[in-house]
């Protein structure tokens, strides 16, 4: 029976998180967070499963719509037995002014009857760290970094409690900073500092992290608390039940697709990285909005006759093809529909980069649940996902995520 519970806001963060629960002793399994959820959820994973995180795509839904969806994954997570629980968005802290971070951590914990919570989205293998409150991406603020100019949740600040604050019931008053000096000195000094920060009506802790260890003492400071929020990284600190390790298939032969809806810089590098050896198509949305069936056909066609390079159907390879990010729906449409007929066409492994892309896409392909193969890159692994018809391999890669040479060497890893 599953113990542990999480609801990830995008899929990629969905996989994030189960290659390090997976490491931290779980057995996990990713499910969609779709309507027939319950009938996936209800039957073998029961017995296979430590571990269950639904996936939603809910980063950028209205509010309203963000809560209910996570409230329904709470619901059956719950029947599933989960008794702890985790509530995973983005290492940074994707979310707009009003969501949904801040809501959807509030009606977990209300429904849950907890009084506070963790808010840690520190990831410092992948460069995010937190400090004095605010969330680093490498050497940049967040504000200053790339994250700026995202094309759905640009992050205009970097200070953590001012993001959290218009959020939350309570704002700037409920929330307090546990600075990095006390999380230095151990997790018996964290305990201390939330002790204190409840006595104050605190409800959302924010915690400085620099690395890894600082996210196990935090970890290890809040094993009482029943909700804990953040990046991936935080679940290092968690101890699951038994010894696992990811699974490991062969990959299937076959056109080595890679379908890139991210305009992140890490993707543009690494769509750049992979044309220089492999052929590819450019998705533009005025084309599509042409004449979609004709493009997506033509991209088709192209995929299925290139060979042993990759094949990169990408949006955006440098920041001056985002020009307007209304066409955010039409490339997400466009990318979904040319991964279902590539697999209606006999493909059995797809690269896709993009947490909004992965979630449109294998919502298309219908794929019910996730199993978890071995980490290539830091937050990256191959999947395999259950379809009728035949299962597939999907790695589902965040924007931000991965080695510049990954879109080549993916396909080469051993699995
Ligand atoms: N050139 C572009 N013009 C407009 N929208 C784009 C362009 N390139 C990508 N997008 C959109 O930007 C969004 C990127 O989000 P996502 O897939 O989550 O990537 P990331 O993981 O990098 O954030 C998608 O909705 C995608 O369709
Ligand atoms: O925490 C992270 O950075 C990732 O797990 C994640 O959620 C990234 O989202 P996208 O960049 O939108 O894929």
């Amino acid at each position: 029976m599953a113990v542990l519970g999480a609801i990830a806001d995008d899929l990629t963060g969905a996989t994030d998180l189960a290659i390090t629960l997976t490491s931290a002793g779980y057995r996990t399994t990713v499910v969609l967070g779709t309507d027939d959820m319950e009938e996936v959820t209800s039957g073998e994973l029961r017995e296979e499963a430590d571990a269950v995180v639904v996936a939603l795509k809910s980063r950028t839904m209205p509010v309203d719509r963000a809560v209910d969806a996570s409230l329904r994954a709470l619901e059956r997570l719950r029947r599933e037995g989960c008794e702890r629980f985790y509530v995973k968005y983005c290492s940074t802290f994707d979310s707009t002014p009003s969501g949904n971070i801040g809501p959807v951590t509030e009606a977990v914990m209300d429904a849950l009857g907890e009084d506070i919570t963790v808010i840690a989205p520190a990831f410092p293998t992948n460069g995010r760290t937190v400090y004095r409150g605010h969330l680093f991406v490498g050497d940049d603020p967040l504000d200053e970094s790339p994250m700026r100019h995202h094309p759905l949740t640009p992050m205009a600040d970097s200070s953590l409690p001012r993001l959290l604050a218009p959020q939350v019931s309570g704002g700037e008053d409920a929330i307090a900073l546990v600075p990095w000096p006390v999380v230095d000195r151990g997790a018996e000094a964290v305990r201390e500092a939330v002790g204190r920060a409840r006595a104050g009506g605190a409800r959302f802790v924010v915690a400085d992290a620099l690395t890894d260890q600082d996210l196990r003492t935090l970890a290890s400071a809040v094993e009482p608390f029943r909700l804990l929020t953040g990046g991936s990284a935080l679940a290092q600190g968690l101890v699951g039940p038994r010894e696992t390790d990811h699974a490991s298939w062969e990959l299937p032969e076959g056109p080595r697709v890679v379908l890139s809806g991210s305009a992140s810089r890490a993707t543009q590098g690494q769509v750049r990285h992979a044309l220089e050896t492999g052929d590819g198509h450019h998705l533009r949305a005025a084309d599509l909005r042409g004449d979609f069936d004709g493009t997506v056909a033509a991209v088709i066609s192209a995929a299925l006759s290139s060979g042993a390079t990759p094949f990169v159907v990408y949006a955006t390879a440098s920041p001056g093809d985002v020009a307007d990010t209304a066409d955010a729906s039409v490339i997400e449409e466009a990318l979904a529909a040319i991964a279902e007929r590539l697999a209606d066409s006999g493909v059995r492994s797809l690269l896709v980069a993009g947490g909004e892309t992965s979630g449109a896409v294998v919502h298309r392909l219908g794929v019910g649940a996730l199993t978890l193969g071995r980490e290539v890159d830091p937050g990256v692994a191959w999947t395999r996902g259950r379809r009728a018809g035949g299962d597939i391999h999907l790695m589902l890669k965040s924007g931000n995520f991965g080695g510049e040479d990954l879109f080549v060497r993916a396909w080469e890893a051993a699995l």
